[in-house]
């Protein structure tokens, strides 16, 4: 069976045909994985617009992140997590410090993160079980949200989580609560809020800064401590949260060659991601074994963070 992919939403069908294309041509999903109508709190998922306590936590959060992610801010915590020298540890000893973080800016999980990855690992090692780098993908794609502990800094959420975008270029209309942009002193910055900003054609997104958070961090973490990952697993790793990308199919004009091989990837790790987010436990003590001996294959034994 072919999964349903990519719900119809506010990003349009153009976004989502584009899925689609790439979905029956070349990467076709053949796992069975049942693509669920609405999350565990009975909306549709990544429905910014419903009106709640919990949708008002994540306006909020959006509108700060909007505001306080520039060009400069980006540079400044690249340069300062760039460092890894906060703690070390192994992967795994990670995944359980996640065990105290609960994301914000989520819509569709209040869940401990470490239900969360392990959920998107089990989902894809289903339906693509001789893809091991994508199931470690899958399990530590979202372990930089560490930076919100105090070991860590204890970042606010709005410089941890939620979606991403490049800066230094104009902020695209498809990013959720994109009003908020306006206040970001960015906004009106002559150098910046072109279409190509400081960029130029095909330049790679190796070369745009993206805002800080959670994915870039863990990028960084991943390359710096030399991974034997291939470049499109530290492609989804950075880029999974760039929504504008791979699923509104924003800011093309800066992918290289590369970048366009790897988003075929990423287009299928995102309905994992996205998708695989329930109320079902996985049992951590099953699975341990195997994702430690993937640890292994692609990660030395204690990492710099
Ligand atoms: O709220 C979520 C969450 O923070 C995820 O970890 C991130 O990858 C998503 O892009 C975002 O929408
Ligand atoms: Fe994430
Ligand atoms: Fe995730």
């Amino acid at each position: 069976m072919t999964i349903l992919i990519g719900q119809p939403d506010h990003f349009g069908v153009e976004a989502e045909q584009e899925t689609r294309g790439i979905n029956e041509k070349e990467l076709v999903l053949d796992g069975g994985f049942v693509v669920p109508q609405t999350n565990s709190f009975g909306h549709s998922f990544r429905d910014y617009d419903v009106t709640s306590e919990r949708q008002e936590k994540v306006e909020n959060l959006y509108r700060k992140n909007h505001i306080y992610q520039t060009y400069d801010f980006v540079k400044k915590m690249r340069q300062e997590y760039g460092k890894l020298n906060k703690a070390e540890m192994s992967i795994w000893e990670c995944c359980e410090l996640l065990n105290q973080v609960v994301d914000e800016s989520d819509p569709d999980l209040d869940e401990p993160q470490i239900e969360h990855l392990l959920q998107t690992a089990e989902a894809i090692r289903k339906d693509y079980p001789n893809e091991d780098w994508l199931h470690l993908t899958g399990l530590i794609h979202d372990l930089g949200k560490v930076l919100t502990l105090p070991q860590f800094g204890g970042l606010p959420q709005w410089a941890v989580v939620g979606d991403t975008f490049p800066v230094g270029c104009a902020f695209d209309k498809s990013i959720v609560h994109h009003k908020y942009f306006k206040e970001n002193p960015d906004y009106n910055h002559p150098a910046y809020n072109t279409s190509y900003g400081v960029y130029s054609d095909k330049c790679g997104l190796d070369n745009v800064m993206m805002s800080f958070g959670h994915d870039d961090y863990m990028y960084l973490v991943a390359k710096e401590n030399k991974t034997t990952l291939p470049s499109a697993g530290l492609f989804i790793i950075r880029y999974h949260s760039f929504y504008a990308l791979h699923r509104a199919g924003a800011y093309k004009h800066l992918m290289n060659d590369e970048d366009v091989e790897n988003l075929k990837w990423l287009k299928i790790f995102n309905k994992y991601d996205l998708y695989s987010k329930s109320k079902v436990r996985i049992d951590v003590d099953k699975v341990k074994p195997y994702y430690l001996s993937l640890i292994e294959k692609y990660f030395p034994a204690k990492l710099k963070w």
